[in-house]
């Protein structure tokens, strides 16, 4: 039957008869969530135009809150979770790991790592409003310009390319200056966008000294990585944290109380989407609508969309959601007894992530946070003292830390930092053009293993090194049809041998650094614990390769498994982010990147988002 007519017809009966039991799920909801929920808002689903999206995500609440604008755009998002903004560890920029083994949170393992020891990687991905802006290090590093002109030639656009994304980089940003950071041109940053960002985070003494310790080995200092001159260099980190010292998420920008009463925007909450519903009309595939459940075993609710299901649930559940409808590699989903509505090799391909390899050093100085994880009573009075004047006296202090306080992006084949006397190999270039980096070094105010679960008994700090443009790509594949238990996860970390050889030369520039002034002097190098690092540098590169295999960690940036693409290059969505061969379905969200970027992924989330969302809107009304 034609989309238009059943709307027309039967919409406000299969309102009352299929969301019946959701209306009266919402109004059990707990007062916080109805709030979030409701606010205001009527369960409307029908109007001129009807979307649906599932997941209120870091692309996904953008998306919503920029098509809800428009009057006559009636929105539906559905998200898994619930509020991030509810939660003190959302709101506190240093609180986030706290998140990692709560319900908040999907925690996804990978399968076995073939070229890291065997080992399975942890990988939390929030389950929540704001999807993982709600949970992130808050480092507004948006990439590199190269970046997005290789999207725009990848997908054939030159609307992708970093000239003609600038706009959308401002539309998202409100910068805020500071004082410290007066070098900033502040005439190139957004000042009226949702999203506060800049210098509000507590930074420890020994971050500030990373900078110019940097600068002593050979790497210029730069006053932002977000500006005209690219992102080389090194400085401190931009954030998402505002003047109150509370963190900036998709959810608290774009979400505010006036987005949520506007009549055309209905937010459910514990919301999972199951399964997309597709109806063949005048011979092609039409995506009409969403299956969804708040719990496995539970009522499942169907959603109709008029014009557009719009998928934002990230590089995991995207491709998840779309195989576990039958669009996906047609042999794989059979073996999974689902039947193929489309025939779609490049779904769940492509899976790109950004390693890191940690070092540990014992701190001699007074500025470790290490006692944010107590050890003794001294360290349970500095909390209290740290949550008073956080708490109490709202002027930030060591709990408004992001933790990623400083960064430099470097390439792995600079002569000056790696010459090649002692780095004789040329390593395949696969930055995005000869002013990217490949490689990022990053602080932490303490040490810690296992993505926190594992502190040190002694007062720490560490410097980290990622690796930005891996050439190891891998897969999202499913592990049967059933839409609660989870995907496989197998990023193949450091399949291709540069990958490894790259990250040998980051942790090489970082123990220089780490041995030179002003920051080898907060760093006691005469501790011989075999569990930290000062006596790294005297290994060969064979063992620090070995070292990087056993520490191999993500630092949360699956991207490309739904790529934007060609579709005979592996593409799954066209560059209005439309999936190729279905009508009235897109993908909004990392999963859509053509490519990883080099730098931190929720920038370029909020800037498709916002592309999307000003392209949507532009072709609703022209219809
Ligand atoms: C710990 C951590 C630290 C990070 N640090 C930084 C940083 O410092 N700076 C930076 O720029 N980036 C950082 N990132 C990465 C960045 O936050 C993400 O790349 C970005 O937020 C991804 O946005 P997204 O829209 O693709 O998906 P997500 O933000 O992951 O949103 C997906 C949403 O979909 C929902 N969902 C999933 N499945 C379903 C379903 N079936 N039905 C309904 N809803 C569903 C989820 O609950 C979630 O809300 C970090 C990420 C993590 C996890």
């Amino acid at each position: 039957m034609p989309i238009q007519s059943t709307l027309a017809g039967s919409f406000s009966s299969l309102l009352e008869s299929t969301l019946e039991p959701v209306l009266k799920y919402l109004r059990n909801l707990s007062p916080l969530a109805r709030l979030c929920v409701t606010s205001g808002v009527v369960f409307v689903l029908f109007g001129q135009y009807l979307r649906v999206k599932s997941g209120r995500r870091t692309s996904g609440c953008a998306l919503a809150s920029r098509l809800s604008e428009d009057p006559n755009i009636r929105v539906l998002m559905l998200e898994a979770g619930g509020s991030g903004t509810a939660l003190v560890q959302s709101r506190t920029p240093s609180m986030y790991g706290r998140l990692f083994h709560t319900k908040h949170v999907y925690g996804f393992r990978t399968e076995p790592q073939v070229f890291a020891r065997g080992k399975t990687s942890f990988w939390p991905r929030a389950k929540m409003l704001g999807g993982c802006s709600s949970m992130n290090a808050q480092m507004a590093q948006y990439g590199a310009p190269g970046d997005f002109d290789v999207w725009a030639q990848i997908i054939e656009d030159d609307s992708w390319s970093w000239k003609n994304l600038q706009r959308y980089f401002r539309k998202f940003e409100r910068y805020i200056p500071h004082p410290e950071y007066p070098l900033v041109d502040a005439s190139y940053r957004g000042k009226e966008g949702p999203i506060r960002v800049g210098y509000n985070n507590h930074v420890a003494s020994e971050s500030r000294a990373f900078i110019k310790s940097c600068v002593n080995v050979g790497i210029p200092f730069t006053p932002d990585f977000n500006g005209p001159n690219g992102t080389l260099g090194v400085s401190r980190v931009m954030t998402y944290v505002d003047e109150k010292y509370q963190r900036v998420s998709s959810e608290s920008a774009y979400l505010t109380p006036d987005v949520l009463g506007r009549k055309n925007l209905t937010v459910a909450i514990h919301a999972t989407v199951t399964r997309i519903i597709f109806e063949e009309y005048k011979g092609e595939t039409q995506a009409v609508g969403v299956e969804f459940a708040t719990r496995k075993g539970g009522q499942k609710y169907r959603a109709r969309a008029k014009r557009d299901v719009v998928l934002c649930a990230g590089s995991i559940h995207s491709p998840h959601i779309l195989m576990l409808s039958g669009v996906g590699p047609a042999k794989h989903l059979q073996s999974n007894s689902i039947p193929v509505v489309l025939d779609h090799p490049g779904v769940g391909q492509n899976l790109t992530d950004h390693v890191v390899a940690d070092l540990y050093f014992k701190n001699k100085s007074a500025g470790s946070l290490a006692w944010l994880a107590p050890h003794s009573i001294g360290d349970v009075g500095k909390i209290v003292m740290a949550a008073l004047q956080y708490f109490v006296m709202g002027n930030g202090g060591p709990m408004a830390t992001n933790l990623g306080e400083s960064a430099a992006f470097i390439r792995s084949d600079d002569r000056k930092l790696f010459p090649s006397s002692k780095f004789p190999d040329q390593l395949t270039d696969s930055a995005s053009a000869k002013d990217s980096p490949d490689l990022e070094l990053f602080t932490t105010p303490f040490a810690y293993k296992e993505h926190g679960d594992i502190l040190f008994d002694l007062p720490t700090y560490a410097l980290h090194c990622y690796l930005l443009r891996p050439m190891s790509t891998g897969e999202i594949l499913l592990k049967s049809n059933d839409p609660w238990q989870m995907p496989s996860l197998n990023p193949n970390y450091l399949k291709n041998p540069d990958d490894l050889l790259k990250l040998v030369r980051g942790v090489r520039v970082l123990l220089d650094i780490a041995h030179s002034e002003p920051l080898s002097g907060y760093l006691d190098h005469t501790c011989t614990r075999e569990d930290l690092d000062h006596q790294l540098h005297l290994q060969s590169d064979a063992e620090i390769a070995e070292l990087i295999r056993e520490r191999l960690e993500t630092v949360y940036h699956p991207t490309s498994t739904c790529r934007m693409a060609p579709k005979e290059k592996g593409g799954v969505v066209d560059s209005k982010l439309r999936v190729y061969g279905i009508k009235g379905l897109r993908v909004c969200d990392a999963s859509t990147f053509p490519s990883t970027i080099s730098g931190h992924t929720a920038g370029a989330c909020y800037v498709v988002a916002e592309k999307l969302a000003d392209e949507m809107k532009a072709e609703y009304n022209s219809a």
